[in-house]
């Protein structure tokens, strides 16, 4: 056989299966037997046979081949791909085209011509391995092409008017930009923001969260392998930067890459070419760079945990996204975003918010920073009946503060309130009177009045 595959046999005849398996054996990758099609599912779920050879009549005498139909409409429910082929002492054309018409995709008869068997089973294989590269390749073309609508940073404050700003003086140019910010405050969204305005916006958008890829597999993923160059390695395959190659690669959690991965990095970046693994020759690459973080990667390299020079070669540009509970003005923007993005998804006719909740909106800390506010008003709205939404349907983790909520009187006083904004916006900016006034929306000068009347 040109291709070896692996098969499940399933027979309720022992003579059966005991002769397949040594008949099939040096042809075959490997192989399960069974006499039990309850287990098909447990065969399916951890062995992943490329085809499964299917008797038709499981009980003595049985000649109908309902059995086998039934079972060949549960293999095809839990995997609507699989290569299935059926096996009976009974062939004849009405069955034939009977199992192909309900999903089979070939048919053989008992006793089988060896012959004839392998065959079969070679082109059963090989369907079965086009039709999983064709999903593989759906797959990728669907993440190349990535999300049609326009992505876009919701947000009015000084600080996100800041962040778009740069975005677009950016989108000229081809410089690499980092984008430094806590978790959930959008830099994968700005990311694709900077390559939906770029040049570069036709072509594809590699994205990778450097965290989730385990230290050894790095190269691979990166720089992509050649055939035989491990183990596993059965087909080439080029890595991620050689697939970004014309467009954007966009390199997230840039901050956990360890030493040794970051030198490979560095090298790739500065020669403009890669390697992949196995291979004599390098290939050239042309690749916009965005990496975002949401470590202090100008921390790490004074500790020396993050190479300087990569800090370079990465931050020509960098842009710091601030955490959502410094940028208060954009909280109810967003989450009127999110309550009509989810109004539409769940069918609801919610119309906004109560005062007091957008109060409680206003008071918490967002340690989630956007993510935890959309999935906090997912939630509400899928909670909630139509009308306008309350305190009570945005849910906190408890122990933060936004759970003791003060006196609405307290809530609503606007001197009060101005004071606590002042307050907080000193705080947040560590003291810095210009960073505290950008904040607040006002001018310097404007701020020192307020100081002095406050007497802060
Ligand atoms: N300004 C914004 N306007 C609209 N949606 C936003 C904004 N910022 C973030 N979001 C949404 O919040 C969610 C989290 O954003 P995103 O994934 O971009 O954050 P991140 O900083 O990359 O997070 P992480 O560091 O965890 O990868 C996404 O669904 C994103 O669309």
């Amino acid at each position: 056989m040109e291709e070896k595959g692996k098969i499940l046999i399933i027979d309720d005849n022992e003579d059966v299966l005991f002769a397949l398996n040594l008949l099939l054996e040096p042809y075959m990758e490997q192989i399960r037997v069974t006499t039990q099609p309850t287990r098909i599912e447990h065969f399916m779920t951890t062995f992943h046979p490329d085809v499964i050879l299917l008797d038709m009549n499981f009980q003595r005498d049985a000649i109908s081949g309902q059995e086998g139909f039934d079972y060949l409409k549960q293999i095809l429910r839990i995997d609507p791909q699989a290569v299935v082929v059926f096996m009976t002492a009974y062939a004849d054309t009405g069955k034939a085209v009977q199992a192909i018409k309900a999903g089979a995709t070939d048919f053989i008869s008992k006793p089988w011509e060896k012959e004839k068997l392998l065959a079969t089973l070679s082109a059963a294989v090989k369907l079965s391995r086009s039709r999983q590269e064709v999903g593989r390749l759906q797959n990728e073309v669907q993440a190349l092409k990535g999300d049609d609508r326009i992505p876009e940073l919701i947000g009015n404050s000084p600080a996100m008017q800041k962040v778009k700003e740069t975005i677009y003086k950016l989108s000229d140019t081809d410089a690499n930009l980092l984008i430094l910010g806590e978790n959930g405050t959008g830099k994968d969204l700005a990311a694709r923001m900077l390559r939906f305005f770029s040049p570069r916006r036709e072509q594809v958008f590699i994205p990778i969260d450097l965290g989730s890829i385990p230290e050894q597999l790095f190269e691979s993923e990166l720089f992509g392998y050649e055939k035989g160059a491990f183990t596993d390695a059965r087909k080439a395959k080029p890595g991620r930067m050689e697939t970004a190659s014309g467009g954007t690669l966009f390199l997230d959690e840039i901050g956990n890459l360890s030493l040794p991965m970051q030198a490979k990095l560095l090298t790739a970046i500065e020669k403009q070419c890669i390697t992949r693994l196995g291979a004599v020759n390098p290939i050239h690459i042309d690749v916009r760079l965005i990496c975002a973080t949401n470590a202090n990667l100008h921390q790490l390299v004074a500790e020396g945990k993050f190479r300087q020079d990569l800090l370079y070669r990465i931050n020509t540009v960098e842009l710091h996204i601030p955490p959502l509970r410094e940028r208060g003005e954009d909280i109810l923007l967003l989450a009127t975003h999110f309550l009509n993005q989810y109004n539409r998804k769940y069918r609801k006719e919610i119309k906004g918010l109560t005062r007091e909740a957008k109060n409680k909106l206003l008071k918490y800390e967002w340690p989630g920073n956007v993510r935890e506010l959309q999935h906090t008003v997912e939630r509400a709205v899928i909670l909630s009946e139509n009308g306008l939404l309350k305190p009570d349907d945005f849910l906190f983790p408890q122990g933060n503060a936004a759970a003791h909520q003060p006196a609405l009187t307290e809530e609503l006083n606007l001197e009060k309130l101005e004071k606590n904004a002042i307050e907080r916006a000193l705080k947040v900016s560590t003291g810095n009177m210009s960073k505290a006034a950008e904040l607040l929306g006002i001018t310097r000068f404007a701020l020192y009045r307020k100081l002095e009347k406050w007497g802060l």
